[in-house]
This record gives structure tokens, sequence and C-alpha cells, in this order.
């Protein structure tokens, strides 16, 4: 795709990341875990899903406005910024031009842990007008740990968004045939060299992947749920759990007094042969009811996969992949690209299924395939 011409879909972005990003770089972003059987099931599963679009309603004005964790937090639209990490292997500008972009479209941005640029200067970067959570990443230091939360704080980000399926890293066989490692020109940010050296192991290291390395010596294995409630003693922000699956472990994140559930698979990077997570949604919007947001990350390509998702519960759904293939095509303006067509698509799907705003949607606008594959005709 040459940069002049047209962008339809998001398809489209990946496929010109696909050619034009180093193979190391492309390979750690567009991996999945083992055999890849949840990767292709996170877009599998929104095929087998069908609309039941309702008809002469008034569809001349949409609203696509939504309001998040007790109405603290107001977006323009509910398609919002999944946390990635290392963005500058897909562009110079890196977390700077996503979290510029984000703030020119009016979405949320999660920063990772991760980042190749630095938690203060991304929020330099969001400005007053952004919107902006943070991901954490528990260290077995939690001075480290409590290190980062602090500085979320007083750098504007106004949650934290704690990662909870990655006590150790999926198996991502490209990364391991790769020897992935992040380029020796960028680094993680947010730590200091003697932090990310402190077990004797760096990211940078020849290892199969260094990734994988740094992830076992870093992040602490023995996390359960009495480090929500450590996480809870140290801030006075909203806590998101992101990477849940299993209803029980909704309803307990309630219980924990968490004020949000992100439904995740990880972008299908950890445990192959999870739910996709479409599929894995009703169930955790069933257990938690009211009690707190319920979004949804994992396969989300088009608006009107963000429709299903919103009809089947959740109040936003956040992006991931798209981001990195928007920053890989044109740094600032691909991410704004990427955002824009997810908007307009979801509009469109909207008026086209009889809905003018997000109180519109509900689970009967959505039906699985097999409902007329075994219907007796
Ligand atoms: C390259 C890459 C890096 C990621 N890094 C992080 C991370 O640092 N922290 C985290 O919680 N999730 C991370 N994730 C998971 C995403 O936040 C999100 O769950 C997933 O990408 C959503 O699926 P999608 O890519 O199909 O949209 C990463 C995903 C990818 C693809
Ligand atoms: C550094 C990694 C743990 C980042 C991540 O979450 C991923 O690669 O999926």
């Amino acid at each position: 795709m040459a940069h002049s011409q047209i962008v339809t879909c998001i398809d489209e972005l990946e496929q010109h990341a696909r050619t034009h990003l180093p193979k190391n770089a492309f390979d750690y972003y567009s991996s999945g875990a083992n055999d890849q059987r949840t990767l292709a099931e996170n877009r599998a599963a929104f095929y087998r899903l069908r609309f039941l679009p309702r008809i002469l309603r008034d569809v001349s004005q949409v609203d696509l406005g939504v309001s998040l964790l007790n109405g603290t937090q107001t977006l323009a639209s509910p398609i919002c910024i999944a946390p990635t990490a290392m963005q500058r292997m897909a562009h110079p500008d890196g977390e700077i031009a996503t979290a510029r972009a984000a703030a020119a479209s009016e979405s949320l941005m999660i920063l990772s842990s991760w980042s190749t640029t630095s938690i203060e200067d991304v929020a330099a970067a969001n400005g007053n007008a952004g919107a902006r959570w943070f991901q954490l990443y528990v260290y077995r230091d939690r001075a480290v740990t409590a290190q980062l939360v602090k500085r979320a704080e007083q750098s504007g980000y106004t949650a934290l968004v704690l990662t909870v399926d990655t006590p150790i890293l999926g198996r991502r066989e490209a990364d391991i045939r790769n020897g992935f490692r992040l380029p020796p020109h960028l680094r993680l940010a947010n730590f200091s060299e003697t932090d990310s050296k402190a077990t004797g192991v760096s990211i940078t290291d020849k290892k199969d992947s260094g990734l994988a390395a740094y992830v076992a010596a870093q992040i602490d294995q023995t996390l359960t749920w009495k480090d929500v409630k450590w996480l809870q003693s140290i801030t006075k922000l909203p806590i998101i759990l992101k990477g849940v699956l299993s209803p029980e472990d909704a309803t307990l994140a309630v219980d924990h007094g968490v004020q949000g559930i992100l439904v995740s698979n990880h972008g299908a990077r950890q445990l192959d042969g999870v739910p996709a997570t479409i599929e894995a949604l009703p169930g955790i919007v069933a257990a938690v009811g009211s009690r707190c947001d319920v979004y949804l990350d994992g396969g989300v390509r088009r608006g009107t996969d963000v429709l299903m998702a919103l009809a089947l519960g959740a109040k936003a759904v956040f992006v991931g992949r798209p981001v990195l293939w928007g920053l890989a095509y044109k740094g600032e303006e691909g991410v704004q690209i990427a955002l824009t067509l997810l908007q307009q698509e979801l509009k469109l799907a909207m008026q086209l299924a009889g809905c003018s705003k997000l109180a519109d949607l509900t689970p009967s606008l959505v039906v699985s395939a097999s409902t007329y594959t075994h219907a007796k005709l």
C-alpha cells in the first residue's frame, strides 16, 4: 500500500506493517502463543455471530459518547487503546505518537509498564485533554512497583490496569526462533539500567527470547488476591483487572473491590487454547452485573466487532495490534487513521442496526450463527 493511497480497513494497515517492519518486530507484535489457536479464535468467534438489526428507528443522529468508572471518565467513543509494549519498534515516535493520536481522537490510552517512552513523557504528549490509564506489571521488587504507581499518579494517569495473566511469558515461537530482543538503540524507559539488570537478566541479553527471560526474572509469580489489596493500600486510583476469563474470577474481582474488569486473553499471547474474548464476555457480564465496568479486548478489527462486544455487555473495547499497525504506517497520523476507521465503522454499523446511542445496545442485537445453521426450515 503506497502512502498516498486511502486506507480502507485495519487489515490493510496490518499488510503494510508486514511488508515494512523488520521481521523481529513484526513477528513479536503479531504472534500468538504456541499453535496460535486462540489467536485465530479471537477473530473466528466474531464471525460466528450474527446481528438482528432493528428497523424504522430514527438513526439520523448517532452518539458514541460513553462514561466509564462511575461517570468519572467520559469519552467521545468506546474504542480505546490497549497497552502494548515497546512501541518505538513500530515507529521512532512510538508511545508519543500514540498519546498524541489518542488525545486528538478523544480516545483513552493505556500505557504499558514496558514502554519505550517514559510515563512522564507520554503524559506530556497526551496533555491535559488526554485520557490515560497506566498498565502495571508487578515486579518482584515491590519498591520498583510502588515507584511506578507513584509516577503514574503524579503524571495524571487516572486508573491502574493490573495485568493478571502474565506470571510468566507465553510461548511465542517466532520470538524464540528470532532470538527476539529489543533493538540496542531502545530501552524500557520506565526503568533504570540498574533496575532492569537487578536480577542479572537484561532484555537485550542474547538468549532464545530475551523477553521471556526478562519476564521470568522480574515479574512476581507469587501474585495472589492479597496483592490486589496491597495495591489498593498504596493507591487511591481505581483498579481494573486485565486478563480475566473466568466468571468465578470476575466475581472474586468484584468482591475485592476492583472498579473494572478487562476481559482479555492478552491478544492470544499467553495460554493457547483459552476462549476467544467475545465468547468469554457474556459469562463475565452475567457474573458481574452492574457491580463494576466490564471491558473487552482481543481481535477487534472492525466497527461491527465493537458493536457485537458492546451489545453483549462490554462498556468499552480496547485494541492492541491495530494501533501498532497504524504506528508502523505513519506514526501519529497512522494511529489516528486506525482509530477513526473503527469509530466510523462503529457509527455506520449502529445506524444500520437501528441504534442511535450506546444505551440502545442490548444482547438481543446479536445471535449465534448456529441458530440459523440448525434451524428446521
Ligand atoms: C505486541 C504486544 C505487546 C503487548 N504488551 C502488553 C503489555 O505490555 N501489557 C499488557 O497488559 N498487555 C500487553 N499486550 C496485550 C494487549 O494489551 C491486548 O490485550 C491485546 O493486544 C488485545 O488484542 P488485539 O491485539 O487483538 O487487539 C500486548 C499485546 C501485543 C500484541
Ligand atoms: C514485555 C511483555 C510482558 C509485554 C507483553 O505483554 C507481551 O509481549 O505480550
